[in-house]
């Protein structure tokens, strides 16, 4: 970005007189004096801390304005300030500034399994042939979404942008935030449910997305959920439905997996097979949700079937890696919720394998009084034919333990504690050879991502 301190004042309600600094360029944003860049503009938000404390460290990397929500009288002397109400609320308005003055046609993604996923597909198709700005990784609530805006380059034609909820009124806050021209639902699961109740609440919620639409706006949804069917009744604008069913707008016709990479045909061009470097028929779901994108931008079939064959996606989503001795490991650890846990695990189950199958699998958070049922419904999606041996971890995981005791008595089945990774860790290297196959999947909070450093022999990620 590149814009004078006058016209960001104006876009934010400066309540100082900046007259002053009005020429300074300011060429990006960080609300972590840690990660500014020379040029950038400090924007302290309050977290844990009060981030208006750490204005020095902002100075010190590069700073050369910051937004001050506090007593002026607090402010550095001589340098550069514009004083708000409130520096969040600041930050989203900057942002809808920006926005307008850029002016790219923005894709808006949410869903509680398939966000990350399906928005760095979706980047890689229309990056054959406009300038797209993404998410950065996971950058997807009421910070994040501005953070994104605000991130792009003068020539970004086309903004991707993930969003994520987990209480209602969030999306439609971020929906109006970008008025998105095109508003992507993946699926709907059980991901915070705690504060939901039912997925019919979560429905509920996810449909905020297209709040922000407008009336030639464009909703692509997971047409095999009757949860957005229903919903999407009351919708005026253009729909575009996609997957496994065939009543699909866009279907995937025979799918074929292997450890490594999913193919398949699709019902509205049946002799291009389509590559993704993933697992999971879950996956071929995400990818349809990108090629209706693509379409709709005219994006030709056989561009975004190069796109997809190598497309780079965010780490710890169903990604294989090598454990310091040369076992696979299926990282998954960014988040779980029971949806997403029965699709990698029926994926990961098929997997060839000259060695064994280890499972370890983390507390499910964020699942309410619904926790217990949902950790033992697990179970049935575990089979003992085809896994060694299971690792739970948490003390959600219990419920599972317990039902798998019941269901699969023979099965190995080993709980620890949240606080034991570490020993977790150890009788994991002690177990694998390099002929096994190991999948972790964990919620956020769990962090199975130190389990997975420890097995890469690397230092914490
Ligand atoms: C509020 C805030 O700023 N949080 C960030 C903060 O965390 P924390 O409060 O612990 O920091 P401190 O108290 O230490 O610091 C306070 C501020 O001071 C800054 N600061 C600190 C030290 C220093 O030396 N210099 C500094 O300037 C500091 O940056 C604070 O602003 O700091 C962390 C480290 O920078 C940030 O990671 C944290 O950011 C939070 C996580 C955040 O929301 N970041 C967004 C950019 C984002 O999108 N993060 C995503 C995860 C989003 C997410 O969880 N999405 C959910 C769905 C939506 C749920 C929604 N209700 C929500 O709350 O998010 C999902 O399921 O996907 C990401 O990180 O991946
Ligand atoms: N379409 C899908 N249906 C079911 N599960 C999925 C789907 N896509 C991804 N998953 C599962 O969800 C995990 C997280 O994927 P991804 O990060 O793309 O989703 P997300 O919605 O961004 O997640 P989060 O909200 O936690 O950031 C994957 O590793 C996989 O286990
Ligand atoms: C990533 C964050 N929003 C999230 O989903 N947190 C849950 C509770 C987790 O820790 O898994």
């Amino acid at each position: 970005m590149k814009m004078q301190l006058a016209e960001i004042a104006h876009a934010v309600g400066a309540i100082n007189d900046f007259e002053e600094w009005r020429s300074v360029s300011v060429t990006s944003v960080a609300f972590d004096s840690r990660h500014l860049q020379p040029g950038g503009l400090f924007i302290p938000l309050t977290g844990e801390q009060d981030g208006h404390k750490f204005i020095q460290s902002a100075i010190d990397h590069g700073a050369v304005a910051t937004l001050w929500a506090r007593d002026l009288a607090t402010a550095p002397a001589d340098f550069p300030v514009i004083q708000v109400a409130d520096s969040l609320k600041a930050l989203q308005d900057l942002a809808q500034y920006y926005l307008s003055k850029i002016n790219p046609r923005v894709v808006a993604i949410t869903g509680s399994n398939g966000k990350t996923t399906t928005k760095d597909m979706i980047a890689a198709i229309l990056s054959t042939q406009f300038n797209v700005t993404k998410t950065h990784a996971n950058f997807n609530n009421e910070i994040g979404v501005p953070m994104t805006v605000l991130s792009m380059e003068p020539n970004t034609e086309m903004l991707v942008v993930e969003m994520g909820m987990d209480r209602p009124g969030q999306l439609d806050f971020l929906s109006k935030l970008v008025s998105p021209d095109l508003a992507v639902i993946t699926m709907i699961g059980e991901a915070h449910i705690e504060f939901f109740g039912t997925r019919d609440r979560i429905a509920d919620a996810k449909m905020e997305i297209t709040h922000g639409l407008s009336d030639d706006g464009i909703f692509v949804y997971n047409g095999d959920e009757p949860l957005l069917q229903e919903r999407s009744a009351d919708l005026t604008q253009r729909q575009i439905t996609f997957g496994q069913g065939t009543d699909n707008d866009l279907a995937a016709t025979d799918i074929q997996g292997s450890a490594t990479a999913t193919t398949f045909t699709t019902n509205q061009w049946p002799d291009l097979t389509f590559t993704i470097p993933m697992i999971g028929t879950y996956n071929v779901n995400n990818a349809l949700a990108a090629l209706a994108v693509g379409n709709v931008y005219r994006i030709r079939p056989e561009s975004a079937q190069k796109a997809l064959q190598t497309v780079n996606l965010t780490e710890n989503r169903a990604e294989w890696v090598k454990s310091a001795n040369g076992a696979a490991i299926l990282s998954d650890v960014y988040n779980s919720n029971p949806t997403a846990v029965k699709e990698v695990l029926a994926a990961f189950s098929k997997t060839p394998v000259t060695g064994k199958r280890y499972v370890v699998l983390g507390d499910m958070l964020e699942l309410g009084d619904q926790a217990n049922a949902m950790h033992a419904g697990l179970a049935a999606a575990i089979d003992p034919a085809a896994i060694s041996h299971v690792y739970l971890v948490g003390p959600h995981m219990v419920a599972l333990q317990q039902a798998l005791a019941k269901q699969a008595p023979e099965l190995a089945v080993t709980h620890y504690e949240s606080a034991d990774l570490v020993t977790l860790s150890a009788d994991l290297q002690a177990s694998l050879t390099p002929a096994d196959q190991i999948l972790l999947k964990g919620s956020h909070g769990i962090h199975l991502e130190q389990v997975l450093a420890a097995l890469q022999d690397s230092p914490e990620k």
